[in-house]
């Protein structure tokens, strides 16, 4: 994570006191370290696989709406399902490779060890600004979270018949729960509930959501949720605290806000920011 955020951070050089977009630039930097993370070595090829997830994203959204004929479709194939058919066979293989490749190393004992020192150290020392001041790193992760849930539906599938206040929920049937729509409920988080206020957060969840707890849900809810919470969330840290360090910034007059889901909730035109390099005042 490190070692990506500093590559980042050494390509921004260019673009100091000037308009970089860095909605591109976090998607480079997010999939970098997720694809060193998980492939280690391998990593390009992992980053070429997510380059062919996110074209397959572009193409379950393009296709959500679009009615099929059962049976028909087997035989009639669109070319947007032959192209997603050909992405999913390469990266099934291109896994399955990667995988056994790193089954034969841990074998062998060459996969490589982490930096864990550095990291408990980074979260200590946040853990303990966290407390000292008035806003912290944690209370506008978790804002962003709310108002611009990456995720904005999670699906359940009801096992038996069940009661939910006045309506009855039959077996089989598939729930869809709007995390958009609970995280922007006014009887939960208040009149100011469409506003960016990371101070919502700072006496915890259970006042922030009129004690409802379960009515944040970015990541999901329960045994099935996202198992990549610790992973994002640290990963979010440590570059925030990396650019902070070096640069404060201010949205160009370029931005648009435009918030579509294509599978993720982005921006639809990017999100334009003016880099000032920080000098920090000596004390
Ligand atoms: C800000 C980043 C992320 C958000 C908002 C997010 C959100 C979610 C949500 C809402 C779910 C569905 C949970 C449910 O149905 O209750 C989910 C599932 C999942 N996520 Fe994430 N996720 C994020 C990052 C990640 C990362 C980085 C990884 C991998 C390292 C990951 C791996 C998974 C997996 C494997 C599941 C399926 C879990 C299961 O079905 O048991 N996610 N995520």
């Amino acid at each position: 994570m490190i070692a990506s955020s500093e590559i980042m951070l050494e390509r921004w050089r260019h673009y100091e006191s000037k308009e970089i977009d860095v909605f591109l630039e976090f998607k480079v930097l997010t999939s970098e370290i997720i694809s060193k993370t998980a492939f280690g070595s391998s990593y390009l090829e992992g980053q070429h696989i997510f380059d062919m997830l996110t074209r397959m994203a572009h193409i379950i959204s393009g296709n959500s709406y679009r009615i099929r004929i059962p049976g028909i479709g087997f035989f009639l194939k669109t070319s947007d399902d032959i192209e997603s058919e050909n992405l999913e066979a390469t990266i099934r293989n291109s896994f399955m490779k990667m995988m056994k490749r790193r089954e034969q190393e841990a074998m062998l004992g060459d996969i490589d060890g982490y930096g864990n020192d550095f990291f408990g150290f980074l979260l200590e020392a946040y853990h303990d600004s966290d407390k000292t001041k008035k806003i912290s790193m944690s209370m506008v992760i978790n804002e962003s979270l709310r108002l611009y849930s990456p995720i904005v539906a999670v699906t359940r599938r009801v096992e038996r018949e069940i009661k939910m206040g006045k309506i009855t929920v039959p077996a089989n049937m598939e729930v869809i729960i709007s995390t958009l729509a609970v995280h922007q409920n006014p009887e939960i988080w208040g009149e100011d509930v469409h506003l960016f206020k990371p101070e919502r957060f700072a006496e915890g969840l259970a006042k922030a959501t009129n004690n409802n707890i379960a009515a944040f849900f970015p990541f999901g809810l329960g045994p099935r949720n996202c198992v990549g919470v610790s992973f994002s969330i640290t990963e979010t840290k440590v570059a925030l605290s990396m650019i902070l360090q070096r640069y404060r910034f201010t949205l160009s007059p370029t931005y648009a806000h435009c918030p579509v889901e294509v599978l993720t909730m982005c921006p639809q035109h990017g999100v334009q920011v003016i880099l000032q390099p920080y000098e920090p005042k000596l004390l």
